[in-house]
């Protein structure tokens, strides 16, 4: 369905050449080197002709997909899930997390109703792409049908396209959806044939007793799927979540029109799982923000070969660590362009 090819590599020689001939020891800026070879690669894509134009970061823009979680009412979750209404209320308010730090780095922020239990009423910036009023409780059928993970696909594609057009070329990925951690936690546990126990974690800080009933009813949920756990969209419509789906096919679009994601925390990465399992090309156009204090966020970078940019204690979501995140890409960009090699400035004898 998604068209995706990986990263022409003919002038990664080039790029990494650029980046050594910088007048600093070789190596010395660290992670930042391998995000300007990621960016390079991406925004030149093989091409000699646009080695000579600079590397850009136009209309960085982070959607935020919200949706509901029927296994949120089994207590898995420090909240219920009318707070994902309130919070989405919040971030039109411009008062979350994710609006402070959007406005601090620049980061245009687009809000997607991808299916909470209650939209907002009357005339809002949210974008609307409802796939139903929250998923059904895992534990007990599936999630959602096969039908609704195609429909999310095509709606993220059709909304990553727009922002193309309309002149973006990276985009973050953020979420909000009381319980998602539950169905990422599915998800990963289902996709890598990993035990539930190494990949839940706590949340938004759930109790001791509060992990027992969430692992035990996501083991529910993974038995009661497994015969029909066959592919990654299988996988999704059990065990998945709206916004999750959606987080999915917005990577696939994004790296089919060849620009960068930026992905944030442990639910992000779990679509970007997906992502990359449906189409292994689309991991050349993956940044991985941060790493959360979710327990399986961990694990979950290593089997993606990730190495995140950031390690803060976030566990937060709403797409924070990715837009923390910005300025370092930024920063990446910024010395590939601007810094002198050792030629322009004179500078020798740097063995
Ligand atoms: C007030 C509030 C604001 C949030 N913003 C993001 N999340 C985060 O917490 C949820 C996932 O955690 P769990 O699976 O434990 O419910 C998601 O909505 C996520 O974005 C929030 C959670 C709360 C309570
Ligand atoms: O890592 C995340 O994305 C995360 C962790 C806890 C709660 N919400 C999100």
């Amino acid at each position: 369905m998604f068209v995706i090819e990986a990263v022409n590599p003919d002038v990664d020689d080039i790029i990494q050449h650029k980046i050594n001939q910088k007048t600093k020891p070789l190596g010395a800026l660290g992670q930042l080197e391998s995000l300007a070879l990621q960016v390079a690669r991406v925004q030149y894509n093989g091409n000699q002709q646009r080695l000579s134009s600079q590397l850009q970061i136009t209309k960085p823009t982070m959607l935020v997909f919200a949706a509901d979680h029927g296994i949120a009412a089994y207590g898995v979750s420090i909240a219920p899930s009318e707070v994902t209404t309130q919070m989405v209320h919040n971030f039109v308010q411009g008062g979350a997390a994710i609006n402070v730090f959007c406005r601090q780095v620049g980061f245009e922020l687009e809000i997607i109703d991808c299916g909470i239990l209650q939209p907002l009423t009357g005339q809002t910036s949210v974008i609307d792409q409802r796939l139903g009023a929250g998923t059904h409780a895992m534990h007990l059928c599936a999630a959602m049908g096969l039908e609704k993970v195609a429909q999310g696909f095509e709606l993220a594609r059709q909304l990553v396209m727009r922002h193309v057009a309309g002149g973006c070329n990276l985009i973050a990925l953020g979420e909000m959806g009381i319980g998602n951690t539950s169905a990422a936690t599915a998800v990963m546990s289902a996709m890598l044939n990993i035990d539930v126990e190494q990949c839940v974690g706590r949340g938004t800080g759930i109790d001791d007793a509060t992990l027992v009933t969430k692992t035990q009813l996501i083991n529910q949920a993974l038995a009661l799927h497994q015969p029909a756990l066959v592919s990654p969209e299988a996988i999704l419509a059990h065990v998945g979540g709206f916004e999750i789906v959606q987080m999915t096919g917005a990577i696939l679009a994004a790296a089919e029109q060849k620009i960068l994601v930026v992905i944030d925390g442990f639910i992000a990465t779990a679509a970007a799982l997906v992502a990359v399992k449906l189409s292994p090309q689309s991991r050349d156009y993956l940044i991985f923000a941060h790493e959360s204090q979710e327990q399986g966020h961990k694990l979950l970078l290593q089997q993606l070969q990730a190495k995140p940019l950031l390690s803060l204690g976030l566990r937060l979501g709403e797409g924070t660590g990715a837009a923390l995140a910005l300025p370092l890409i930024q920063a990446a960009v910024h010395f590939y362009n601007q810094m002198a090699s050792f030629d322009d400035a004179g500078v020798h004898n740097v063995v």
